[in-house]
């Protein structure tokens, strides 16, 4: 599946772009606030009904307007083109539309649209707290196990449900064994689903990052969100007073986290940024080569900036890593120089630039 054309309105700085992609890369050169993040935005919002800059409304759509639209033609298998169209407005109405029904679920347009961004926020991945790192879980689990989702969702509710009994004065220990036992059991699944993926991934990731970058001690683990050498249940059950004083439940699968470790030691603090990108950029393209092992599809990769931080020979070896996924990759940079790369001769490549949100094709012929 792959993108061949996208119509962008009111998005940001991008009041009206149409554009035609090539399948495998496309570059998007262009001066600072020129256009180009809110052009991977717009992808992103139809791949996931939300942005990756802002969780509020009001500064994606133009100052000007009252709604943004995007509009994509997908590609899927042999000249089959369907159409993908969202539409946001500034009182919140969200309309999304493939192959002319609706789609009720993001989790719907997720399997639509598979996407990957690798762009500065990515470095959160390390130095943030393990939210992101379950979502990143999360997003490779889902579109294995397509169950996952539901038993997660479950698994949240029982936790709301303690969480709130754990805030009340008296507590009804039968109400509270109800939703330990649920929550138990779907724990133990939602953990098992979440190993098995790890099982897998650890082993692309050490091969994939090793190609970008040389850092012999480097792990990556998973924890579940409490001893496994304790069942889950004798563990909220003997854990009820530390539970009650702290107001929330304390083990879980909502507790879980991967483990990037050099030598014993947290990735984010040895790492320069330099290091940190490659790791985050790593995982990102280990889980996509997973993506397509498991359902055959290729997830659309974003990648802003792909020079910053990164010294040429470095920027090189992330682009080989990209060409070989046989992917559709959108990559924005701000100088031409620095996006240099030989692309192989039988890649679909085009280059694009972006000016006051004005988006247009270079020859790459005349590209000098
Ligand atoms: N709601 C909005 N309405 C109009 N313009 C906006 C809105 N939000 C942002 N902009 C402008 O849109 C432009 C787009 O910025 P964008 O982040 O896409 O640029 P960029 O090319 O990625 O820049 P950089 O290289 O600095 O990352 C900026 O000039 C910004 O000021």
């Amino acid at each position: 599946m792959s993108i061949s054309r996208l119509s962008v309105s009111n998005l940001r700085n991008l009041r009206s772009v149409n554009l035609e992609f090539a399948t495998d890369i496309n570059l998007f050169i262009g001066k600072n606030g020129s256009g180009k993040t809110s052009l991977l935005e717009s992808i992103y919002l139809l791949g996931l009904a939300r942005s990756f800059r802002s969780t509020k409304l009001k500064p994606i759509i133009n100052s000007q307007s009252q709604e943004c639209t995007v509009f994509a033609e997908l590609s899927v298998g042999r000249n089959r083109k369907l159409p993908l169209g969202l539409k946001r407005s500034l009182s919140g109405e969200l309309m999304i539309r493939y192959a002319g029904e609706k789609v009720r679920t993001v989790a719907q347009l997720a399997q639509l649209l598979p996407i990957q961004v690798i762009n500065p926020d990515t470095f959160q991945l390390l130095e943030g707290g393990p939210k992101l790192r379950r979502q990143f879980l999360d997003w490779g689990v889902f579109h294995v196990e397509h169950l996952y989702m539901e038993h997660w969702r479950q698994a949240q509710k029982c936790i709301k449900h303690r969480n709130s009994l754990l805030r009340r004065d008296k507590i009804s220990p039968t109400e509270l064994k109800v939703w330990s036992e649920s929550l138990a059991n779907l724990a133990s699944k939602i953990d098992q689903q979440r190993q098995l993926y790890i099982d897998q991934f650890v082993p692309v990731f050490n091969e994939i990052v090793s190609q970008l970058i040389d850092l012999p001690d480097l792990s990556l683990s998973y924890y579940s969100g409490w001893d496994k050498k304790v069942e889950l249940l004798d563990l909220l059950t003997s854990n009820f007073d530390k539970e009650q004083n702290q107001h929330r439940t304390l083990y879980g699968p909502h507790r879980a986290d991967l483990k990037v470790k050099v030598d014993g030691l947290p990735a984010d603090e040895i790492l320069s940024r330099g290091q940190l990108k490659l790791v985050t950029a790593a995982l990102k393209i280990a889980q996509g080569f997973l993506f397509n092992k498991f359902t055959n599809q290729q997830s659309i990769y974003l990648i802003d900036d792909i020079a910053a931080e990164l010294d040429n020979e470095k920027k090189n070896k992330l682009c080989q890593l990209i060409e070989a996924m046989n992917c559709q990759a959108f990559i924005t940079c701000v100088e031409e120089s620095s996006l240099d790369y030989e692309w192989h001769e039988t890649k679909d490549v085009k280059m694009f630039h972006v000016e006051h949100g004005q988006i247009k094709p270079v020859d790459r012929a005349d590209k000098g």
